[in-house]
């Protein structure tokens, strides 16, 4: 040193008399194997896809890098590469042609459109895959709300009586879920009532039961064409973020009225909801990875900013560590072949 004050004496090593030392168990990759409490296998995955008109299509969506909206023969392909890859289920979302939309969501209704085609095409050809439709009008109305509009409100007993309808359309089709993405009050005890009348009682529901209002859903609006359309927001029927009991008390109404899982979305900021209302409730519970979390890990990783398989990796593990049950991910497939080790 060439500063010729006299410092402080430093030791080398000294006893710190510890009797717990934590980092024991992490001396190598057995002993974290050993110790390690949660684990992410392809059974916890479920993988949403965009389904829209046309043949051997397949569009990329701008802000998902990675995901395509698909036509119905490709999508049948991807349901077969899930089958392949062992993820259990699939979710569906239709890409709506503007020209089929109307302020009522009428095409929701039509047992002819983009999802139920896609169901019976799946049920045909990959029998064994889990197919998910989302019950909720935004795909199909002229304005981007999951509800009927009259003057500027968004109605509720009405919007439910639609997605009863939609949700019994659906399950002709194919469906083996149904899963409400409106929150509109009551509709999952409707759509229970209105499955088991249809002669549906084993079709399952998968309650979007804590859902907020949230940015994070602006690439999916791309995807399925909704976001350019929709006129204000969702505030009045999804939960507003700062709010953590009430979510508590949207999960209790959706399982008292029927609700065979529940979900909470998005995923990663709401982490805390998710462990609260699995610890409360102990309801298989799912978290969705929304597409603005899709974007934002996929987004830094293509820019070099992130080593996307770790942070996707991480993401997703950290929702079985918040207490999921599983998660809906756009990540799916390229988890599931990392996985099972072929990169
Ligand atoms: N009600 C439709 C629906 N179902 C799933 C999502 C979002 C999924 C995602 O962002 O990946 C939305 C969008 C919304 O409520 O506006
Ligand atoms: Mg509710």
């Amino acid at each position: 040193m060439s500063n010729n004050r006299p410092g402080p004496e430093i030791a080398d090593s000294f006893d710190l008399g510890l009797v717990h030392r934590p980092r024991r168990n992490r001396k190598s990759e057995w002993a974290r194997r050993l110790v390690r409490e949660n684990v992410l296998t392809t059974n916890d995955l479920i993988w949403p896809m965009f389904v829209a008109a046309g043949d051997n299509l397949r569009t990329p969506v701008a802000s998902m890098p990675g995901v395509d909206r698909q036509s119905v023969d490709q999508i049948v392909r991807s349901a077969v590469e899930a089958a392949e890859l062992g993820i259990p289920a699939i979710a569906l979302f239709p890409y709506t042609d503007n020209a089929l939309k109307d302020a009522e969501g009428s095409e929701a209704l039509n047992p002819d459109n983009l999802v139920c085609q896609a169901a019976r095409a799946i049920k045909k050809e990959v029998p064994d895959v889990g197919v998910i439709i989302d019950a909720a009008l935004d795909p199909y109305t002229s304005h981007g709300h999951d509800g009927v509009i009259a003057d500027g409100r968004i109605l509720n007993d009405e919007t439910v009586a639609r997605l009863v309808r939609q949700s019994v359309i659906q399950a002709e089709a194919g469906a083996d879920v149904i899963a409400p993405s409106d929150m509109m009050d009551g509709r999952v005890g409707a759509i229970r009532d209105g499955l088991d009348a249809a002669g549906f009682q084993d079709v399952q529901i998968m309650s979007y039961a804590a859902k907020y209002a949230s940015a994070f859903y602006g690439p999916f609006r791309d995807a399925v064409g909704s976001g350019a359309l929709l006129v204000g927001d969702k505030r009045t029927y999804q939960m507003d973020p700062a709010n953590g009991d009430e979510a508590l008390r949207e999960v209790a109404l959706d399982v008292e009225e029927g609700a065979d899982m529940i979900m909470v979305k998005p995923g990663m900021p709401y982490l805390d909801v998710l462990h609260r209302v699995k610890k409360e409730f102990g309801m298989p519970t799912f978290a969705y990875q929304v597409s603005g979390e899709y974007a934002m890990i996929e987004g830094a990783a293509r820019n070099g900013w992130l080593d996307g398989d770790k942070a996707m990796l991480e993401s997703l593990l950290a929702f079985k560590r918040a207490g999921a049950d599983g998660v809906l991910t756009y990540f799916a497939p390229r988890v599931a072949r990392k996985l099972r080790g072929a990169g």
